[in-house]
């Protein structure tokens, strides 16, 4: 040849792509069709977007299409797979740039978990990652890209180039086409494909995958090269006359060699001689015609486009997972049409997809929405919608809307700016809210179920994100209580009790339910039967801070003060005699505590809603619950300090004591017990009742869920009263005897010590010890053997 070839390295991100795509993703072989033919979908809308300011590019006269044309080799076995399209083309730089390196963000990430082993990656990897181009290798040995870009007044003369490369080459050719320019405009991708590939040169498997994969995911024309044989009358021969000879003559030459020819064959032969006598006059002479034709494989309207009535859920699945090239089928979808109020007619397609990218929840709040299609009478125009996107709770939603009567020529800014763009957010979020109620309120309780599965924190981040909708959305949310699951805050307050005129919570990130509900602040409220949300999520405690009140009802926090049943007033007249006894009874115990509580907290009162538990510490209304003290702690690690009313608000907490417990009924008859005279102290007595209050002090604290002040303190004291109780002396210390280290020792080991002493950086199981032995053997620096000195 005489053009010089280039000869480039791929990046290396592609070279494990490649391998990848070769080694994992061998079962879903056949996507690299629907690859394909993205690409070239892709290729044509680029080529049309330009020309709308461009027209040297394309006047819109000759053909926007794409082609796919199988070629058998001659003998039969393997063959090649012609894919082209008329779009955009590739210069030769772009033909390197594009199909040699990885542009993608998180690319190496992503390589990294499939190359691990993560299989749910290699499902990703196809979804929400895309092959493209590389997929070609899951079927070609060898792939050929012929590319040409249009003429255009910046690039007049464009020269048709060949990116060229073998499945397991490191490196790719760009030289240009020694056939010239054949294409006149746009890509040829040729796939020599693999001998296990070649059900891919039937004309039957393409026609069937196109309508699987692709047949939705391009507007432009789709067309299979078909090539047949027929059988038809020879009307090249002038008619025969009866005479079985030229009969025989005419057979003859048609019929396969001698030697092709086996016993069963002959057999027949015989017979269907036999027959020719019988039948006159004979049939004319037949030859085998060979007819070709291309055939458009996309010839349906968009599914958008179609009547919903007609449409099976096979089609919605379809058309989704090859449109917005997802591996998995949708959670749940609306088909809609429309008039917008700015008079803009049109149709639209609406999906949930079954789970939520990765990469939404790695930053979802930079995360934004990519797959709103905005179409013009069918022509793709943008998937930006620019000032007018999604907020980010609902920016994973997938939409084709397809508008009748919009400008087609507008640039993007103008687009932007359109009354019709501007009313799309509102419209699609508004249809994203509709079919979350549906699905909720549907009979479909497992999809229900799914629904909250994938989108439960998304629907929360929604109530706080989107102030408009946050009446709407938050209805959506579901939470858990001690007494059901799934519970909304219409359901909690159709349940709620006579009086009650509080909606009670209790929070702690990342505990489980079932554990929260063992928590000595709902005791009181589970025993007597009342309804407590339990918030385990990080978003439900910001939702509800956001929210604070439902349908005028306001949420309580239930480790907090302020806690109030609401049949208070309904207590019978001895009840409240019988608390206002209980006050004055421990009213010693209650002021001595209060001297005894140091920094810790702030007030000590009787429980209301203890039952079992002998006390515990509640936040104030404007101080930190447990679970609020340890996200500030976290951030406060982080070296942003709150300040005094950080302080206080770590401080604002009140020890609850609960009369019924016989613990606190002890404590408060040691407390009684103390002389009070000067001369008569006890202080054994006295340091041991202090030992025992701090114990309960630091108890409460661990059991309402905060840290105490000093652990090692803590368990000091627990430490004594644990010899108290078990008649050990508390002073008498461990008998310890330490020997210490040997003497410093600055020489290094020599070589024969460490190969005598079991062998440096090699360790073998007990089991193996004996059964293998190490041989070591010198490497010099070129890496040969050193051959060993004899032993002495
Ligand atoms: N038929 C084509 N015509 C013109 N350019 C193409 C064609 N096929 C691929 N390209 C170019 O090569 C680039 C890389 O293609 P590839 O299929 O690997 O990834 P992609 O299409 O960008 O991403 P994805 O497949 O995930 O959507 C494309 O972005 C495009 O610029």
């Amino acid at each position: 040849e005489e053009t010089a070839k280039v000869k480039h390295n791929y990046q290396s991100d592609v070279a494990r792509l490649r391998k990848i795509v070769i080694n994992s993703l061998y079962s879903h072989q056949e996507i690299f069709l629907r690859e394909l033919i993205s690409n070239a979908n892709d290729a044509l809308e680029k080529l049309r977007l330009v020309s709308l300011t461009d027209k040297s590019v394309w006047d819109g006269s000759n053909p926007l299409n794409i082609t796919i044309k199988a070629v058998k080799d001659e003998d039969g076995k393997g063959g090649r797979l012609i894919i082209s399209d008329t779009g955009i083309g590739m210069s030769p730089e772009e033909l390197t740039n594009n199909l040699g390196t990885l542009a993608k963000s998180g690319t190496s990430d992503f390589l990294a978990k499939a190359e691990g082993g993560d299989t749910t990656a290699t499902g990703n990897l196809i979804g929400a990652f895309g092959l493209g181009f590389y997929s070609s290798f899951l079927v070609a040995d060898r792939v050929e890209v012929a590319s040409i870009p249009p003429r255009s007044e910046k690039n007049p003369q464009p020269v048709q180039h060949v990116f060229s490369s073998s499945a397991d080459d490191s490196t790719f050719d760009v030289y240009p086409d020694p056939r010239g320019n054949t294409l006149g405009r746009g890509t040829e991708i040729t796939l020599f494909l693999k001998p296990d590939a070649s059900e891919y040169l039937e004309e039957a498997t393409l026609s069937a995958l196109v309508n699987k994969h692709s047949a939705f995911s391009s507007s432009f024309p789709i067309y299979l090269f078909e090539r047949w044989t027929e059988e038809v009358p020879d009307e090249s021969e002038v008619p025969v006359p009866t005479d079985t000879e030229t009969t025989s003559a005419a057979e003859a030459s048609s019929t396969p060699t001698s030697e092709d020819v086996d016993v069963d064959e002959a057999i027949v032969e015989d017979i269907t001689k036999e027959e020719e006598k019988i039948i006159e006059p004979p049939a004319p002479k037949m030859i085998n015609v060979t007819k070709e034709q291309w055939t458009r494989l996309n010839s349906q309207p968009p599914l958008w486009a179609r009547d919903p009535k007609n449409i099976t859920e096979d089609e919605y699945n379809l058309f989704y997972t090859s449109f917005f090239k997802d591996f998995d089928k949708p959670l749940a979808w609306q088909h809609f049409s429309g008039d917008a109020s700015s008079g803009t007619a049109f149709k639209a397609l609406l999906f949930f997809p079954s789970k939520l990218g990765e990469d939404f929840w790695q930053k979802p709040l930079e995360y934004r929405a990519k797959d709103i299609k905005l179409m013009v009478k069918r022509v793709f125009i943008t998937s930006d919608l620019g000032d007018n996107s999604l907020p980010q709770w609902a920016s994973w939603v997938k939409v084709v809307i397809d508008a009748e009567d919009l400008p087609l020529n507008v640039s993007r800014e103008t687009l932007q700016s359109n009354r019709f763009m501007k009313q799309l957010r509102a419209m699609i979020i508004k249809r994203m809210i509709q079919l979350f109620t549906k699905i909720m309120e549907g009979d479909d309780e497992k999809k229900a179920d799914k629904l909250q599965e994938v989108f439960g924190s998304v629907i929360k981040l929604g109530a706080v994100e989107d102030q408009r909708n946050r009446e709407k959305l938050a209805s959506l949310a579901r939470f858990t209580t001690n007494q059901r699951n799934n519970t909304s805050f219409d359901k909690y307050l159709e349940n709620r009790k006579k009086g009650q005129k509080q909606i009670f919570y209790l929070a702690e990130i990342g505990k489980k339910p079932e554990d929260l509900a063992q928590s000595i602040f709902i005791e009181k409220l589970h025993a007597r039967g009342y309804e407590v949300f339990l918030l385990t999520e990080p978003l439900d405690e910001i939702l509800i801070g956001h929210l604070r009140e439902w349908k005028g009802i306001p949420f309580q926090d239930v480790a907090k003060a302020g806690l109030k049943f609401g049949d208070e007033d309904l207590d019978p007249e001895e009840e409240k005699e019988e608390k206002k006894e209980l006050e004055e009874k421990f009213q010693p115990l209650v002021s001595y505590l209060k001297e005894r509580i140091g920094d810790t907290v702030r007030d000590v009162v009787l429980s209301e809603r203890l039952v079992k538990s002998p006390c515990a510490i509640v936040a104030d209304a404007g101080g930190y619950t447990a679970n609020v003290a340890k996200m500030m702690a976290a951030a406060n690690a982080k070296g942003n300090r709150g300040g005094i009313l950080h302080e206080y608000a770590m401080k604002a907490k009140v020890l609850e004591i609960n009369p019924r417990s016989p613990l606190i009924e002890g404590l408060l008859r040691r407390v009684k017990d103390l002389p009070t005279d000067e001369d008569e102290k006890d202080l054994d007595a006295e340091e041991e009742l202090k030992e025992v209050t701090s114990i309960l002090i630091d108890g409460a604290l661990v059991r309402s869920g905060f840290e105490v002040p000093d652990s090692n303190k803590f368990f000091t004291r627990v430490d004594r009263v644990l010899r108290r109780s078990l008649g050990v002396s508390e002073t008498a210390e461990a008998k310890v005897e330490v020997r210490p280290a040997p003497p410093v020792e600055p020489e290094l080991p020599t070589q024969e010590e460490l190969v005598n002493d079991g062998k440096p950086g090699v360790i073998l199981p007990d089991e193996l010890k004996d059964k293998i032995s190490l041989e070591m053997e010198e490497i010099d620096e070129d890496g040969n053997v050193v051959p060993q000195h004899d032993e002495l």
